[in-house]
């Protein structure tokens, strides 16, 4: 395999099939929300558990209202009340009713709820106006989930539908991945930390709160560092942090430049490399490899290379290492509202957009004529340009990766 050049899909496959998943921990369902579910879970209960109505009316024998309308009215005496969670087995019999509310069981005998809409009543008398057919307003046991059906898939995130639906399957712990603990290392002498003064030729640190934003969106826990461009200062900070962390993230010094150390660094503390530098813009100056059988990322300092390498490589990797079965940016299809135009066909081209609704219909909108900081803060979604492709006209229906 050649570990130097390698085109954007190889390296994303090489950067999947090289990580798994991180050990399971089992916590209470309502900590769940989106996180990943680590094993195939089938429903250890029938919901609703009994036949239950769907109305407030009456439990009947159908065939009994068969023919009944304003004009032919039927009447049927009441003998009783089900209730939702009620015990009553009182049964319909022949000529008789039971008043029933929405979510209680259906009585032996009856095979039809008639909403009460349909009904008068006086005393123990009910007069019925309208049929109802058999299994009329009436929720199956299991109708919503059955006993031992499959509800949620091993890799899969918890949406909190997935986790009304478990609490509904019988379910009130769960087995999860555990989330990644990642350092992400920022290098640049010029580099300031927000909220501390800037000198002349200095900048703040932007790409650190916007990698740190993404992994707080998917529930990774970081911690973050900016190191002196000091070949030694990186070596230490990156044997310590690989031993507290699941995985590290560099930012800065990824370009093999005269100050840039930390491909250096890291053939110090004898990582394996699986690439540095692909076919791919911006951001082609990524690496990635295995520090001590930990995932780590080099990612290019630039802003724009910085958001690509991370969106592109770095998340699906994380994302992997999480247990997620899908690991990517969620996809939609739309039309391109203008052309793209890559710079360069010999690699994958990103570009970043927004959406725009044009007589009712999303189209995807590059970002043009602003600054680098401002189109990646203002995008809502980026676009592939595939290598060998030199662009796509307006109007061609692309894949969308949506960042909002
Ligand atoms: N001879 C060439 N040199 C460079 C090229 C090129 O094509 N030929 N490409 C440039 C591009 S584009 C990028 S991106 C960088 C990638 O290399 P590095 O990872 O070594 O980038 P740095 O020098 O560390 O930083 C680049 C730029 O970004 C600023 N920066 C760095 N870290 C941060 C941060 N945490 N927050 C905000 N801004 C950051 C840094 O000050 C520099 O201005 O290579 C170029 N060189
Ligand atoms: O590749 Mo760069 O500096 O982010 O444009």
């Amino acid at each position: 395999m050649n570990k130097v050049q390698m085109g954007y899909d190889e390296a994303l496959k090489v950067t999947l099939e090289t990580i798994a998943p991180l050990g399971i921990e089992r916590i209470a369902l309502s900590a769940c929300t989106d996180r990943i579910v680590a094993e195939d879970l089938r429903s250890t209960v029938n919901s609703p558990s009994i036949h239950a109505s769907m109305k407030d009316g009456y439990a009947v024998r159908s065939d009994e209202i068969e023919h009944a309308s304003p004009k032919n009215q039927v009447r049927l005496r009441l003998i009783g009340v089900a209730a939702a969670g009620g015990r009553s087995d009182q049964p319909v019999t022949g000529g008789t009713a039971i008043r029933i509310l929405t979510g209680a069981k259906i009585p032996e005998g009856a095979d039809a709820v008639l909403a009460e809409e349909f009904t008068s009543r006086e005393g123990d008398m009910l007069t019925v106006f309208n049929n109802a057919h058999p299994g009329r307003n009436i929720l199956p046991k299991g109708a919503d989930v059955a006993e031992n059906e499959l509800v949620a898939s091993r890799g899969s995130r918890l949406s909190p539908g997935m986790l009304g639906i478990l609490a509904a399957a019988g379910y009130s712990t769960l087995p999860v991945y555990r989330q990644p603990r990642l350092a992400i290392l920022a290098t640049g002498d010029e580099l300031v930390v927000p909220g501390h003064p800037l000198p002349d030729g200095k900048l703040y640190a932007s790409n650190l709160e916007m990698l740190n934003g993404w992994c707080q969106r998917y529930g990774m826990r970081t911690t973050f560092a900016i190191l002196s461009d000091r070949p030694d200062t990186i070596t230490a900070e990156l044997a310590e942090r690989v031993k507290s962390h699941d995985a590290l993230i560099t930012s800065g010094g990824a370009w093999t430049g005269d100050r840039d150390y930390v491909a250096e660094a890291l053939g110090t503390l004898g990582w394996e490399k699986y690439f540095h530098w692909i076919r791919m813009g911006p951001g082609k100056p990524v690496g990635f490899g295995l520090l001590e059988q930990k995932p780590i990322f080099l990612l290019p300092g630039g802003p724009p290379s910085n958001l690509t390498a991370f969106l592109q490589i770095a998340l699906p990797g994380l994302l992997a290492l999480g247990g997620n079965k899908t690991p990517s940016l969620p996809r939609i299809m739309v039309k391109l509202a203008d052309t793209l135009t890559s710079r360069q066909t010999d690699w994958t081209e990103f570009v970043y957009g927004v959406f725009r609704s044009v007589d009712g219909h999303a189209l995807f909108d590059p970002l043009r004529g602003i600054s680098r900081l401002k189109a990646l803060a203002r995008a809502e979604g980026v676009v592939a340009i595939p290598e060998g492709v030199k662009s796509l006209p307006a109007g061609t229906v692309v894949s969308v990766q949506l960042l909002v």
